[in-house]
């Protein structure tokens, strides 16, 4: 892959504390002076930390294989090129529920760093960390399954402010394709019965607990009793949020992206997951997913396509 930046391009020399960016054993691992980090696994591209102010914000179950044998349960898993078990009548018909993304081993291409702080307008004490996949990396039975040439390169950017995670898909082929994405984060939360979630009200949803079923969002605010497993569609706030006991705990803001999917799978779904730990872990996490998932987006050859999310921590 052609990709790599300079190694590690993140400390320009006489200047204060800078971020530090450490890889190991299949990890990277990012840190600001602040103390907050980042770390990502390369099987999938995973984020599976990310803290701030001393707060664990991603919940990542006590049995997730991390050898590379299942998908993560828990992070940040990256779902591409399809959402959800792919429609056998599709050119994805035979990739696996959620694809190959969150299957594969992604190469790191390195990190750089640049003058703000913020993550809108990058900083000396920010990092970005670039993760690559092309179709050279899958393996021979994903590239068999979909036979495309692509480039994914997907951007972890930890800030002062916050986290971001954007990915960015090439078609460097000469076929269209079509693809769906979604970044399947698992927030950590204190207590499901103290949250919300806001930004979705006069939303149209799929509720997958009800066959696949159109609903509408009435109400603003969101509460959780039981399984939940909803795909909102076209949303026109670009920021859902999350609080707990009415305070707010996170904002993520979609970038490119106008869809979310809610999911907890309480207690039944969890027991029948046998890499979801502890089984009470539901009450500990919510995932709230953002991507392109309604329909499907289409590359023609050379063309690309941005999308991701902007995390804040509040307190
Ligand atoms: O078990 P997984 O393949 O990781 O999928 C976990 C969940 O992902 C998404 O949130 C889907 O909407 C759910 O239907 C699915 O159960």
């Amino acid at each position: 892959m052609d990709r790599k930046h300079k190694p590690s391009a993140i400390s320009p020399a006489g200047t204060g504390p800078q971020p530090s960016v450490h890889a190991e054993q299949g990890k990277v691992v990012a840190s600001l002076p602040t103390g907050d980090s980042v770390e990502v696994l390369l099987f999938g591209a995973t984020v599976l930390s990310w803290k701030s102010n001393g707060r664990e914000n991603i919940w990542v179950s006590d049995a997730a294989k991390l050898d590379g044998s299942k998908p993560v349960r828990g992070g940040v898993p990256l779902v591409f090129p399809a959402f959800g078990p792919p429609p056998k009548d599709h050119a994805t018909g035979k990739l696996p529920q959620h694809g190959f993304a969150r299957n594969s081993h992604w190469e790191y291409l390195g990190s750089s760093s640049s003058e703000s702080g913020k993550l809108s307008s990058g900083g000396d004490d920010s990092v970005k960390l670039d993760f690559g996949l092309g179709t050279a990396e899958l393996s021979e039975e994903a590239r068999t399954a979909w036979p495309f040439d692509f480039s994914l390169v997907y951007s972890v950017t930890l800030a002062k402010d916050g986290l971001s995670t954007m990915l960015n898909v090439q078609n460097k082929g000469e076929k269209s394709f079509e693809f769906q994405m979604l970044l399947h984060t698992y927030f950590k939360i204190d207590d499901i019965s103290k949250v919300a979630i806001n930004g979705l009200g006069s939303t149209t949803y799929i509720d997958k607990m009800l066959n696949a079923t159109e609903h509408q969002q009435t109400d603003p605010s969101i509460r959780i009793h039981g399984e939940v497993d909803r795909v909102y569609k076209s949303i026109k706030q670009d920021t859902t949020s999350i609080t707990q006991d009415g305070k707010p705990r996170l904002d993520i803001v979609r970038e490119g992206l106008s869809d979310s999917v809610v999911w907890n799978p309480w207690i039944e779904k969890a027991k029948g997951m046998g890499d979801f730990e502890p089984k009470e872990g539901y009450k500990k996490m919510v995932c709230v997913e953002v991507g392109a998932v309604d329909g499907w987006q289409k590359l023609e050859g050379g063309e690309s396509f941005e999308g991701g999310m902007r995390c804040t921590a509040r307190y």
